[in-house]
């Protein structure tokens, strides 16, 4: 692909058209019905789907950005077969490319870049049949910031012209904002979304603390981020240690581009760079905007807050 397009903006167009591409695996693997699970750990589990989707985004991705250092949530041993021709996915988004790169970007270079990608975002939901709260997620940080990110639903439905069209891709780039569609306004009352699949009592009495009206509880980092932009929600709460790097690279960027804010539960921002360690220790805090994210952070209780840093 050539484009006279800033670094950030090129890879955040090629980013869109992978993860779609890569959503249609998903889709596969689950239409074939042999979904391959590996037991990673205690409730992490691993699909052909996750793997292959892996595989497409990376390939994709290192073939035209060659110096940019890409952590994949699947990393293990490479498989000994060779890519389909038609993983390699060479086209950018046309939306994307000609969007007018913040000021403080224009200059990055590939070496400054980290790309977190999470291939399957809600793989317990994925399993489970709860196919909507599954997402694919592309983060791009620099200098430890997420600065652009995408999140793709694969099972994401609309009707064009009485045909039924899969999957939909959203995507934010910091100053910019967000694009693949319109966000909500949050809803009048105080509406928490949580695990469905993850919980334990820590992540509980978190939840109490909030004086919520309502706690939703949907699977995956990228579709909970998605519920606070389509007003479903306006927090997002969880006191516990499982979310990676890679769960909430894409998510914190597209929330920040649309005026939210995403931080662990004591309110302090995560770094993205490649040698910060994967696990969120102190779980994952966000909100639509700063004011409800404060509020939520003060409800905290402090041994709940010593509890995650220990
Ligand atoms: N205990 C855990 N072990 C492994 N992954 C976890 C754990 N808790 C959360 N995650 C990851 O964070 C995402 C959001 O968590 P939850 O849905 O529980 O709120 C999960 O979909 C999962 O990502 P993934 O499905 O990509 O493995
Ligand atoms: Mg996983
Ligand atoms: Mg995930
Ligand atoms: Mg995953």
């Amino acid at each position: 692909m050539s484009s006279s397009a800033p670094l950030v903006v090129r890879l955040l167009a090629s980013s869109v058209s992978v993860a779609s591409r890569a959503g249609k695996i998903v889709r596969d693997v689950m239409s074939k019905g042999e979904l391959g699970i590996v037991e990673k750990g205690k409730d992490d589990y691993q699909t052909e789907a996750d793997r292959s989707a892996q595989r497409c985004i990376v390939a994709s991705l290192s073939a035209q950005y060659p110096k940019v250092n890409i952590i994949g949530e699947e990393d293990g041993p490479e498989s000994e077969s060779e890519l389909p021709s038609d993983w390699i996915i060479s086209e950018a988004d046309k939306e994307v490319l000609s969007l007018e790169c913040p000021v403080n970007l224009h200059s990055v270079k590939e070496e400054d870049i980290v790309v977190w990608v999470d291939p399957l975002d809600g793989t317990s939901e994925y399993t489970q049949g709860f196919l909507e709260h599954v997402t694919v997620l592309i983060g791009i940080s620099v200098n430890d910031k997420p600065v652009a990110g995408v999140i793709h639903q694969p099972y994401y439905k609309t009707m064009l012209d009485g045909e039924k069209i899969m999957g939909r891709t959203i995507w934010g780039l910091q100053e910019v904002g967000v694009g693949g569609f319109t966000p909500a306004p949050p809803p009048a009352s105080l509406i928490i979304t949580t695990t469905r699949s993850h919980s334990n009592p820590l992540v509980e009495k978190a939840l109490q603390v909030m004086n919520a009206g309502q706690i939703v509880r949907v699977g995956g980092a990228g579709f909970k981020v998605l519920q606070l932009l389509e007003g479903k929600a306006s927090i997002y709460v969880f006191a516990s240690s499982g979310c990676k790097k890679w769960d909430t690279c894409a998510p914190e960027a597209v929330l920040s581009a649309a005026g939210g804010k995403l931080t662990d539960i004591l309110g302090n921002y995560y770094k993205y760079g490649g040698a910060e360690s994967r696990p969120n220790k102190t779980g994952v805090l966000a909100a639509v905007n700063d004011e409800l994210h404060s509020y939520a952070v003060k409800r905290i209780p402090q041994e709940l807050k010593d509890a995650l840093s220990k």
